[in-house]
This record gives C-alpha cells, sequence and structure tokens, in this order.
C-alpha cells in the first residue's frame, strides 16, 4: 500500500479522555467506537495519545474516513452518554506535515477563549471562503450562549441553568463517577485478594489477626458514603442546588484580547490569494488586511471583533485603527504558508489612571523581519519600521475618547446591559513587539522589546494593586476576579482556628494575585506560593512589596512538581517551637490541571487538610485530580482520601460555555458508616 507523505487532514482529535488513558485502551476503544458507529474498522489507520493530556489524535485511511466517523460520531447522541466521560470530538487543524498533537496544542486552546474554536475548522477547505461570514456567525463563536441568555424557547435551557448544569452535573456527578469507579476497581481488587489472603492462612491466623483481616476488609471493601450514588456528591455540595455566581454584567468584560492579523472578506473576490502569481489574490490582499478573530479557523477569513459581546470598545478601535492607517496591508501572517509578518495583536486594558484614563498595552506579535518564519521569505524590516513610527506617532500621549453608546444601545435592547457603561477614557501607555518564530505560541519567558511606556500592565482585585508583565497571566474578567477570589477568601477564612497560624500553598500562584487578596483580606498569615513563569514569579514579588506584604509573602519560580514539596518542607521547618500552625492549599492550574507529582505530594502530606481548588476545566482536568486526591488508598497512594467538600460555579465567562468553579476538598477521617465528619487526629 503506498503511503501519502502527509495524512494531515485525515486525523481528528478525540478529547475528554480519561487522563491516564494508554495506546492499548485506544487500540481496544477504536474499533469498538466504528463498530457501534456501523463504521469499517479498516477506516482507522492509526492513534496517538500524549501522556496524561486526556486526548488522542486518530488517523483515518483517508479524509472521507474521517468526515464519515465526524458525521455518524456527531449525530450520535447516544454515544456521549454511554461513555463515562462524554468524549468530545475535535476536527483540530493539523498543519501540513504535523503529525505530532503537543502540549502547546492545548495550551493554544486554553487560551482560545477568547478567539474562536476551530473545531469546523479543515485545512484547506474552500468553503471558509464561499460565504460572507455574518455579525451571528460570529457572536455564535465568540459567545455562544448570548441565545441561551436571550431567548431561553430556543435551547429550551435558560442560561443560568446551562451554567448550573455545567457547575453541578457535569462536573460534580463526573467527579463522584470517576471516584465511584476508582472504589469499585480497588473494592473487586481487594475482594480477590482478601479471599485468597483467607484461603490461604485461614488455619494459620490467630483470632486477632483475623479480625484485623475483617475490619482492614471493611474499610478497603466499601464504597465510602458521599459516592454511594452517582448523584450523591452533588447533594454534599453548594452548587447541587446553588447558584453560579456572577456579577451580571454580562457584555465588554475582558480586559485582554488576542487578536489575529489576517485577511478580511473582500466584496469583490471571495478567493485567497495563495501565491505571488495570484493576481485576483494579490489585488484582494492589498485590500484585505483585517485585524481580529478568525471565526472559521485558520483557513478561513479574519472578521471584525465589533460583533463580539465579551470584546470592549477600545480594543475594537484600536483593531481598527490599525487595519485602516497603521499596518502595511501587504503584512499579514498566513499560518497555512508561514507566509507574512505580523501575527496577533494582542491588547490589554488596565486599571483607572489619574483624570479617570484607563492605561493600555498593545503588544505586536510578528515573526523575523529579515524572512519570516521559514528564513526564505520576504524582507520586512523597513515596512515594520515604518509601522512602528506611524503607532507612535498616533498613539503616544493620545487620550482616546470612546463612546460606548453605540453598542450599548444594541446590547441595552437584547437585556445584557441596563445601563451604558462602555466607553470612557483611554491612553496606550505601552507598546511591545515581540518576535516569534515558531509555529505554536511563545512562552511566558519568551524576550519583548518595549517600544515606549512599560513591560507590566497594572490592575486591581479586591482591595490589592498588581502589575502584571506581559508573559505572566491575569484573569481577563477583572470585575469578576473580584468575586472569584472573595470565594477563596472565604474557603480559606473558613480554615482558620483562633490561636492558630495559618499558611497558605499557593500553587501555581502567577503573579501572586489570589495569595495577596489572601494576607490582605485577613483571610490567612503568610503565603508561600510557586509558578512555572519567571516574569509572573518576579511580578508576585513586586507586588506583595505594592502591597505592602513583603515580610509575609514568600513566592518561587518552578514547576509545582518539582518545588512544592521543598517548599512545603522548608516552611514547615521554619516554624518556630511551639508555634500552631496549620496550613492550606490554594491551587489554581493551568486548564491541564496538576501533575500528578503535585497530587501526590498533596494527598501524601498530612498537614493539609484542605485544598481550595480553583478550576477552568472543571469537567475534564478537576475531575481527574479529585479521582486521584479522593479515590481510594492503595499501595502507591497510601495516605487517607480527601471528599468534596463543596463546589460553587463563578461565571468569569459570560455568554460562553466556560465555566470557573472553587471546589473544596477536606481530607476527613473516614471510616465506613459516615465517619467522614471526623477530622484527621495527628
Ligand atoms: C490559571 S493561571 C492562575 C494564576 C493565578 N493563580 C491567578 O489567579 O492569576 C495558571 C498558572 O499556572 C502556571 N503554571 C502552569 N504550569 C505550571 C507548573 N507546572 N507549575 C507551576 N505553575 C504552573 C501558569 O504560569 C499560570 O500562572
Amino acid at each position: 500500500m503506498s503511503v501519502p507523505a502527509d495524512r494531515s487532514s485525515y486525523r481528528v482529535r478525540l478529547q475528554n479522555l480519561p487522563k491516564r488513558v494508554s495506546k492499548s485502551d485506544l487500540l481496544h476503544l477504536i474499533p469498538s467506537l466504528l463498530e457501534h458507529l456501523s463504521l469499517p474498522t479498516s477506516s482507522f489507520h492509526a492513534c496517538k495519545c500524549p501522556q496524561a493530556m486526556g486526548f488522542a489524535v486518530i488517523t483515518f485511511t483517508s479524509e472521507a474516513d474521517k468526515i464519515s466517523f465526524m458525521k455518524a460520531f456527531s449525530a450520535d447522541v447516544e454515544l456521549k452518554g454511554t461513555l463515562d466521560f462524554g468524549l468530545l470530538l475535535k476536527d483540530k487543524v493539523f498543519k501540513p506535515g504535523q503529525t505530532k498533537a503537543t502540549d502547546q496544542d492545548s495550551n493554544a486552546e486554553a487560551s482560545a477563549d477568547a478567539a474562536p474554536s476551530s473545531s469546523e475548522n479543515k485545512r484547506g477547505r474552500e468553503d471558509t471562503w464561499d460565504e460572507p461570514v455574518t455579525t451571528l456567525e460570529i457572536k455564535n463563536k465568540l459567545t455562544p450562549l448570548h441565545e441561551a441568555y436571550l431567548s431561553p424557547q430556543q435551547t429550551g435551557e435558560s442560561y443560568a441553568k446551562y451554567k448550573k448544569t455545567v457547575a453541578a452535573k457535569a462536573c460534580l456527578v463526573k467527579i463522584t463517577k470517576a471516584c465511584r469507579k476508582a472504589y469499585i476497581a480497588k473494592i473487586e481488587a481487594w475482594n480477590g485478594s482478601v479471599k485468597r489472603k483467607f484461603q490461604k492462612k485461614k488455619n494459620q491466623m490467630t483470632p486477632e489477626e483475623n479480625l484485623r483481616a475483617v475490619k482492614e476488609f471493611g474499610e478497603q471493601g466499601t464504597i465510602p458514603r458521599w459516592l454511594e450514588k452517582d448523584n450523591r456528591c452533588v447533594e454534599f455540595c453548594k452548587a447541587g442546588g446553588g447558584k453560579v455566581l456572577t456579577d451580571e454584567r454580562f457584555v465588554f468584560y475582558r480586559n485582554k484580547c488576542e487578536f489575529n492579523v489576517g485577511l478580511g472578506m473582500d466584496s469583490s473576490s471571495s478567493k485567497k490569494p495563495r501565491s505571488e502569481g495570484d493576481s485576483e489574490g494579490a489585488e484582494s490582499s492589498s485590500r484585505n488586511l483585517k485585524v481580529g478573530f478568525m471565526v472559521r479557523g485558520w483557513d478561513g477569513p479574519t472578521c471584525s471583533p465589533d460583533a463580539c459581546y465579551n470584546v470592549p470598545t477600545i480594543m475594537t478601535e484600536i483593531a481598527l485603527d490599525l487595519e485602516t492607517n497603521i499596518l502595511n496591508p501587504k503584512s499579514s501572517y498566513d499560518p497555512i504558508t508561514y507566509a507574512g509578518f505580523y501575527r496577533m495583536i494582542t491588547v490589554r486594558v488596565g486599571r483607572e489612571r489619574e483624570g479617570g484614563v484607563r492605561g493600555v498595552m498593545v503588544i505586536v506579535q510578528h515573526t523575523a523581519p529579515m524572512g519570516g518564519v521559514k528564513g526564505d521569505g520576504e524582507d520586512f524590516t523597513g515596512i515594520m519600521e515604518e509601522d512602528k513610527a506611524k503607532m507612535v506617532k498616533a498613539w503616544k500621549g493620545k487620550i482616546w475618547e470612546v463612546d460606548g453608546s453605540r453598542r450599548c444601545s444594541d446590547v441595552m435592547e437584547l437585556g445584557l446591559l441596563k445601563d451604558v457603561e462602555e466607553g470612557g477614557k483611554y491612553e496606550i501607555t505601552d507598546l511591545v513587539y515581540q518576535e516569534f518564530n515558531k509555529v505554536s505560541n511563545p512562552d511566558p519567558n519568551h524576550p519583548v522589546q518595549i517600544v515606549y511606556g512599560n513591560k507590566f500592565v497594572t490592575d486591581d482585585i479586591l482591595n490589592c494593586k498588581f502589575e502584571v508583565s506581559i508573559g505572566a497571566f491575569f484573569q481577563v474578567n477583572t470585575s469578576c476576579a473580584n468575586i472569584l477570589y472573595q470565594q477563596a477568601i472565604d474557603e480559606v477564612k473558613a480554615v482558620k482556628e483562633e490561636g492558630k497560624k495559618l499558611v497558605a500553598f499557593d500553587v501555581c500562584c502567577g503573579t501572586g494575585s489570589i495569595g495577596i487578596c489572601l494576607l490582605k483580606n485577613g483571610a490567612c498569615d503568610r503565603v508561600v506560593g510557586c509558578d512555572i513563569s519567571i516574569p509572573a514569579i518576579s511580578d508576585a514579588n513586586r507586588n506583595k512589596k505594592l502591597n505592602g506584604l513583603d515580610e509575609d509573602c514568600s513566592f518561587i519560580a518552578g514547576k509545582a512538581e518539582d518545588v512544592l514539596r521543598d517548599q512545603i518542607k522548608d516552611e514547615q521547618a521554619s516554624q518556630t517551637k511551639g508555634t500552631k500552625v496549620k496550613y492550606v492549599a490554594v491551587v489554581d492550574p493551568a486548564r491541564e490541571g496538576l501533575h500528578n507529582d503535585v497530587l501526590k505530594c498533596l494527598r501524601q502530606n498530612k498537614d493539609i487538610n484542605t485544598i481550595v481548588y480553583i478550576s477552568c476545566n472543571p469537567e475534564k482536568s478537576l475531575v481527574n485530580d479529585a479521582a486521584f486526591l479522593c479515590g481510594p488508598k492503595s499501595k502507591k497512594n497510601p495516605a487517607q482520601p480527601f471528599v468534596v467538600k463543596s463546589v460553587q460555579g463563578v461565571d468569569m465567562f459570560p455568554l460562553t460555555s466556560h465555566l470557573e468553579i472553587v471546589c473544596v476538598f477536606e481530607r476527613k477521617g473516614y471510616v465506613v458508616g459516615g465517619a467522614d465528619e471526623v477530622e484527621v487526629k495527628r
């Protein structure tokens, strides 16, 4: 059989798989999936699953086979219900020659809540350019729940109910199912081993040994009360009947957006230019540079962000200014051919400064000016310098008076906003360039070049001030972050005990924002944080001083899986004798969840009995991590398990399907029969 050189268009991504799925699991699963869908097993060619990533890439024998699979899969409503983890199919765009599904891919997805997902995208699909993109299509892509919010009849579920369903059902039921599964497997194994043990030793055991074995069997051989039924966990948690928290500002809430610099549709020509010889394309290219979102994926047109409910007006105005007045029309980047110069424009709005003016940072990401990504492209040095000079001239010192009423009247009519709360005064205080030549996204430590201004923006959460560097993470909905962090404060305060010092380990602390808010608001007495990002940790170290908390905070840069264990040990060793200390962990990992070593460290440390877990991926990584923290004891994992104490949803991304969850795990001196109310005695 001849093997085609490039099978990139034959691949799909199967998501929501259990994190620990192996290739051999998949080799069983895929043929049975195909059988279930009445498709020939011969259509399957190969599969890959990166370790502990919870997804797999399946390659079919042809593109037609892939399309048949996708159609059958999407049409099969039952399928999702029958599989424990609710599989999700994603027609991920694989670049020509790309065979590997990497970590970077999922990071790119993680940051894509501003940008459209590429779920319906197909490489080289010509119909992405056939029809003009409508504003409804843009809205559906970026704020897919706008219709559920506006007209409950259309989806049969109101917006609030949908979000609550995600919080209570999808997350909690999945946690319960995953934990129950682990207990059931353990019990089955235990039954077998106990039986063997008894049969072997029946006559040699003393009555005491016999009693001990029976007791052990009793403890290990029973499902904990909170996991008795698949939905039992819900009864223990607030979100089962509770409301998702929101600040009720459903529009224009993002403080950061990443705009693609691509080509927009032209009424005179819908064909995308592909080469210099393509005169029709070249003509439309000169008119079509667009700054916005790629609603139809990497090979589709770039669209104006004006129709997006979650993008503030100042950002849409900056995008428009760039595309009409500043950027050279021949300089957009093509992610398929890697040709071109400007890749992405990030706009970040900061806090209000003196005179009611809000500072804005613009980051221009581009390829190498000489030769581009592959090194053999055009020389953009002149264009770069020219455009940069235009930006400085037009922006530096200019106050933008933004009239938000145009977009407000639209959303007020729809009931998304009560008052005109948009627009105001802005100044682009910082302009930064970043050269990036690889295919995916730069890591947080990637260098930048300051054109004018600073390397960071400033913002406030609760009553704390933060400086945030370019590569550092910061919550994208600042006003809702107040609610999220207040929730964390309340949960940590609940651990505090009179006469005892409370130390909070802020795992994946970013710029130190959660820990600093905890400390400043009296929830704990000391914060010890770690984060993989060096710029974020230098921000955290500046931010603790900015908030007058230098003495009681310690932040270090490093992967949590490498540094947390020693950080905890050092902190415990540093306590003066006689001090009564309690410890709590607040974890806020990226979408992939916590590394196994971090989970092990938290579960094994008997001094940490409460974990406040903030998750932006409650249906996947939170479920997997909960299964580890709450799963049965084993030889590898002998420490007492945690139970889920509460789950609270916070609507950080209104009108999208994303939901932030604050899940509190508490370690209980669990014994059969409901003693899960007893604290661990040490
Ligand atoms: C969702 S953000 C939370 C940041 C911060 N807690 C906040 O609220 O702003 C996740 C953070 O995890 C960090 N991170 C990712 N992988 C990590 C790892 N292996 N070890 C430590 N931190 C990590 C990222 O740099 C990022 O700052």
